[in-house]
């Protein structure tokens, strides 16, 4: 009898949707790393270097210790009643723990919370987001998720009617907007970053494929932009920003502000604005521009990927359509409390005077200040590679080189049945256990190739990471120069 579930009969939205940054390369990886385990040292390396992923704590990065101590005892509040807890635990995070369980009813983090969140941590991050902005934030506006990722899925799924609703989405993106848009059977409408002028996002292009895609009849609801960028790392100019929110006002469209990484900038003449800021700057209010700004744990100086936790800030909807958002975030019941807790922490860290404050400041900075190192040396190792041209990354995780690629190598991609970009992640992996995502998986400019690759690794493993990739190039270049 026939299979009753195979390929052929499933969801073509599922067939259709594509995720790179976990994809064909990350998967050979994986089959490399179990032949490591079992025939040691039958590959020219004996370790994967996992470079496709923003998750810094699985390549070593340490979580930040207030956070922990506070998550411990909440998640094991007994623990408050014990005299040996002072000598264990620093002061402000025993009175931030009763601080948070007292904002739970019940104590009882084990508990479904409200669906968008417990509200007691939603007027903390509210409050955070006030003190970052200098403007008001509502706790009502707040959705808590599991990491921003499903904030996203949710307002697709509220946006996208059919293949006739389109997005406007940045070229190269991350693809868990390609993927949600495939998935929830919408049109993907592509605008492109501008490579030579550092990724820059030009109004002019915006405008143009808006008219373009209305002209075929797609009904463009909202405009993702991701700042700092990935995979690109740009960071935007505030007067860019301006535009931006010009555009989406004056086109009806929503603005999907992707900031996950707000507290990853490494240049100092760029710093961080949230597009609520900017648009409450230029004097939109609710009744201006329907914004959804989307913050996560996973990534910043915190990494904390695995805990899930992360939000939504809505404002400028209707109270019909609020209520539309809430339904479908009580479909889901709630996200995870530990994730909400952080999430809360996250925006109110320690402050100055805070006994942790010295040590969470110390734990910060070293974090940041050395992933921009990172940053820089790989970038300048990239640049001097043959035939390849790397932007600075301004913020993010990422670098996002392009790759000159000669012909002989095209063709044998080709052969191969791999796009170029592909076909030499796939030959860096094989040489080398370091591990990218081709720029195909975050789309290129047709004709451009380029690889994605993280700046994560343990600051001294890039030395390493370095030469591995740079003897890998050069052999590869040798094979196939034209
Ligand atoms: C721009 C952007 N938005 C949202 C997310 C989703 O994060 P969470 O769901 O964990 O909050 C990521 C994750 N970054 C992916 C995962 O690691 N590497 C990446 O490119 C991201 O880079």
């Amino acid at each position: 009898m026939a299979a009753s579930v195979a390929v052929e009969n499933l969801n073509p939205k599922v067939l259709k949707c594509e995720y790179a940054v976990r994809g064909e390369i990350v998967i050979h990886a994986q089959r490399l790393q179990q032949q490591l385990q079992t025939q040691p040292g039958s590959l020219p390396f004996d370790e994967i270097l996992y470079c496709n992923i923003g998750n810094p704590q699985s390549l070593g990065q340490q979580p930040v210790t207030f956070f922990r101590e506070v998550l411990a005892l909440c998640d094991h509040p007994c623990l408050l009643e014990k005299e040996e807890t002072k000598s264990l635990f620093s002061a402000d995070a025993i009175s931030r723990a009763k601080q948070i369980l007292s904002s739970i009813p019940g104590r009882a983090t084990g508990a479904y919370s409200h669906s968008q969140g417990i509200k007691g941590l939603r007027d903390a991050i509210a409050a955070g987001i006030a003190s970052r902005d200098g403007f008001p934030a509502n706790a009502d506006d707040i959705f808590l998720t599991d990491g921003a990722s499903p904030g996203v899925h949710m307002m697709m799924q509220l946006l996208i009617r059919n293949e006739k609703d389109g997005i406007l989405c940045p070229i190269p993106q991350y693809p868990l907007y390609s993927a949600s848009i495939a998935l929830h059977g919408g049109a993907l409408v592509p605008y492109y970053l501008d490579e030579k002028t550092g990724w820059g996002l030009e109004i002019s292009d915006l405008k143009k494929q808006l008219e373009d895609a209305r002209s075929k009849g797609i009904d463009v609801r909202a405009l993702v932009v991701i700042n700092p960028g990935n995979p690109t790392g740009q960071v935007l100019a505030e007067d860019n920003q301006c535009d931006i929110v010009k555009f989406c006002k004056n086109e009806g469209l929503v603005l999907l502000a992707d900031e996950v990484y707000q507290e990853n900038i490494y240049v100092d003449n760029k710093k961080f604005s949230s597009f609520k800021k900017i648009a409450r700057s230029m004097g939109y209010g609710e009744d201006d521009l329907p914004l959804v700004s989307f913050q996560s744990v996973s990534k910043g100086y915190y990494g904390e990927c695995g805990k899930r936790g992360g939000y939504m800030e809505i404002t400028g909807f209707s109270a019909p359509v609020r209520e539309q958002i809430y339904k479908i975030s009580s479909v889901n019941l709630c996200s995870n409390i530990t994730g909400q807790i952080l999430a809360s922490l996250v925006m109110n860290p320690p402050k100055v005077g805070d006994e942790s404050y010295a040590s969470y400041k110390a734990e910060k900075d070293g974090i940041l200040q050395s992933l921009a190192r990172r940053a820089k040396a790989l970038e300048d190792a990239f640049n001097n590679l043959e035939g390849f041209s790397c932007n600075k990354a301004e913020g993010a995780m990422y670098l996002f080189p392009q790759i000159l690629l000669p012909q002989k190598a095209i063709e044998a991609a080709k052969a191969a049945k791999k796009a170029p970009d592909a076909f030499y992640a796939l030959r860096l992996l094989e040489s080398t256990g370091i591990v990218v995502v081709p720029g195909s998986g975050f789309g290129q400019v047709p004709g451009t190739w380029h690889i994605r690759c993280t700046i994560l690794p343990q600051e001294d493993k890039i030395p390493a990471v370095i030469t591995r990739f740079k003897a890998f190039h050069e052999a590869f270049m040798a094979e196939y120069r034209d």
